[in-house]
């Protein structure tokens, strides 16, 4: 719900508040470019401004703009206000124009918030907006005033020069804005959970560089065509980076290893996939390596072996889900627009052998695997290879 003449975007951000004020200031500026962003990417008209640890956006269109704020890393909430004067008069008149519009019935609750300095505090904002709801809407029906459970909520914010009066708070995914931290290779498959986890590590503020394996006969057709529509969900949420997936050509080296490798067979392949991700992070910038793995969730990723193949990179493994169970990061890929109803046969599936080791020594991971298995992996990485991913 809008107020009358809404024109207004109050953008709240989280942990970004919690620095230090230089790194603050710099955080600001990287939220305010991306919400810039993404508005452009939405083709909403609007200037960005920061304001007093806000972020403002002036805009004639702000329902889209505060869902387009509202989808934007680093983002706790976003208001569509009207912007008023910061004197009782300017702030009664708003608050009396948005009952007119829409107090139907019910309760209702001023709810004011005030900082800077003015001759007035919040409490007067409160009485005095609670005075003008009330005399907006009597001669039509009976308001009510409930301060702890209302149905509608004025909400004012007050400032130095301007005061905002909004009736909803969309949330936002929150973390930190993107572009604060070094990069990381995602490793995204045609599966739920590694756009999920790349979303998460996303979420923290780092852009990913996602890279599909492209397994040749052990995958399928349409993985690649999973991988690209995942990356391009992602991309969404990150209109000024670059997410075109990498492609890296495995079929020979994975149809190699099924062929040369016994029951560690899966982690010498995941320690083939972390070597690829390493060249390919060097080459990228990235410092390192995200997953959609989670413990127990397949032999390869129970505690014992998560280890072991962790051993093949000198780069961190990140690993946002470790500890989801399925049913959280099914939730989550929904939310985040990720998720497929359908089940596509992994390709890992087919590569598994029917007994796989559960905590098998680096030792003899490392004796079973071929010598070369790491000169296989640069080789791979050298060619991999852009799949331009079309905007969503
Ligand atoms: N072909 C691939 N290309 C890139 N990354 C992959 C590939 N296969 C697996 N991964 C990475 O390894 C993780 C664990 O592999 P696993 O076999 O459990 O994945 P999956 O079930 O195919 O897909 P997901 O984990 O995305 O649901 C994935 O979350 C992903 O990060």
């Amino acid at each position: 719900m809008l107020p009358p003449g809404a024109d207004t975007v109050v953008v709240r951000h989280g942990d970004v508040g919690v620095k230090s004020s230089h790194v603050q200031s710099e955080m600001e500026r990287t939220l305010r470019e991306n919400v810039a962003a993404m508005l452009a990417d939405r083709g909403v008209p609007g200037e960005v401004d920061r304001e007093w640890g806000r972020i403002l956006v002036r805009t004639p269109e702000p329902d889209r703009a505060a869902d387009a704020a509202a989808d934007t890393f680093g983002v706790v909430s976003a208001s569509p206000a009207v912007a008023a004067p910061s004197n009782l008069d300017a702030i009664t008149d708003a608050l009396a124009d948005t009952a007119r519009e829409h107090y139907r019935e019910g309760a209702f609750a001023v709810d004011a918030r005030r900082a800077g300095s003015h001759d007035f505090d919040s409490r007067d904002v409160n009485r005095a907006g609670g005075d003008a709801v009330w005399a907006a809407v009597e001669d039509d029906f009976e308001p009510e005033v409930d301060l702890d459970d209302p149905d509608l909520t004025f909400s004012v914010e007050v400032r130095d020069e301007e005061a905002f009066v909004f009736l909803e708070t969309r949330d936002g995914p929150g973390g930190m804005p993107l572009g604060t931290q070094k990069p990381l290779v995602a490793l995204l498959s045609g599966g739920i959970d590694s756009p999920v986890a790349a979303w998460q590590a996303m979420k923290r503020g780092a852009p990913v560089v996602p890279l599909y394996l492209d397994l040749g006969d052990y995958g399928g057709p349409d993985h690649l065509a999973r991988a690209e529509e995942a990356a391009r969900k992602l991309d969404a949420y990150a209109p000024n980076r670059d997410l075109d997936l990498r492609v890296a050509p495995a079929g020979d080296a994975v149809g190699r290893l099924a062929e040369s490798v016994g029951r560690t067979r899966m982690l010498s392949y995941r320690r083939f996939m972390y070597r690829v991700a390493e060249h390919v992070a060097e080459d990228a910038g990235a410092v390192g390596v995200v997953t959609g793995e989670a413990i127990g969730q397949k032999s390869s990723q129970t505690t014992a072996n998560l280890g072991v193949v962790d051993r093949a990179t000198h780069l961190p493994v990140h690993r946002p889900l470790l500890t989801w169970d399925k049913q959280e990061i099914i939730r989550a890929a929904r939310d985040i627009g990720t998720y497929r109803d359908s089940t596509i046969e992994v390709g890992c599936n087919r590569l598994a052998p029917s007994q796989p080791l559960t905590a098998a020594p680096v030792e003899s991971v490392r004796k079973d695997e071929p010598d070369d298995l790491f000169e296989w992996a640069r080789e791979v990485a050298d060619v991999v290879e852009r799949a331009e991913v079309p905007r969503a």
